[in-house]
C-alpha cells in the first residue's frame, strides 16, 4: 500500500451535457489557466460547505448561463487521477434537461461533440477513461 501524507485531494464536480442530438458540451480551458487549450467536461471546485449538486448546477449557471434542477442532474461515473501537485477526485454527472440558452459566459470555446468523436478533442488526462462511457449510454 502507498500512504502520501502530503495529498492534496481536489474535488472537481463535471457534467456531461446531452442534447436532443446524442451530442456532450466541452468547453476549451482558456489561455493562461493550467490545462489551457484541453477540452473538458463543464463544472468546477466546490465551495466550502457546498453539495456536489448545489455546486455543480452554480457553476453551470455561472459558466454556461443556463438553470438545471437537481432531479435533472444523474451521477454516470467519476475519475480519479493522480496530476502532479494534486489528486483529482471528479465525479460526472449527466443532465438532458436545462433551461437558458447555453452561452460561454467566460468567453471558453464550447463544443457539441458526439461521444464517438471525442478523441478528435484533446481532453484532460484524467478526462480520456470517461469517455468510454460517455459512448455506451449514448
Ligand atoms: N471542470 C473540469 N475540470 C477538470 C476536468 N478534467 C480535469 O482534469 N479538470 C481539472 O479540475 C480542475 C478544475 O477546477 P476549476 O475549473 O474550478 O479550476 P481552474 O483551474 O479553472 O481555476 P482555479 O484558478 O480556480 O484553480 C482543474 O485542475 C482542471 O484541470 C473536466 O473535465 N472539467
Amino acid at each position: 500500500m502507498t500512504l502520501d501524507l502530503q495529498l492534496r485531494m481536489v474535488l472537481v464536480v463535471a457534467c456531461a451535457l446531452v442534447d436532443a442530438d446524442g451530442r456532450v458540451l466541452l468547453a476549451q480551458r482558456p489561455q493562461g489557466k493550467a490545462l489551457a487549450g484541453l477540452w473538458e467536461f463543464p463544472g468546477g471546485k466546490l465551495e466550502a460547505g457546498e453539495r456536489p449538486e448545489t455546486g455543480l448546477i452554480r457553476e453551470l449557471r455561472e459558466e454556461l448561463g443556463i438553470d438545471v434542477r437537481e432531479p435533472c442532474l444523474a451521477p454516470l461515473t467519476f475519475a480519479s487521477h493522480g496530476y502532479e501537485s494534486f489528486h483529482l477526485l471528479m465525479p460526472l454527472y449527466v443532465c438532458r434537461r436545462w433551461e437558458g440558452i447555453v452561452t460561454p459566459n467566460e468567453g471558453q470555446k464550447l463544443a457539441w461533440v458526439k461521444p464517438r468523436d471525442m478523441r478528435s478533442y484533446p481532453m484532460p488526462p484524467a478526462d480520456e477513461p470517461l469517455i468510454a462511457h460517455l459512448i455506451d449510454l449514448l
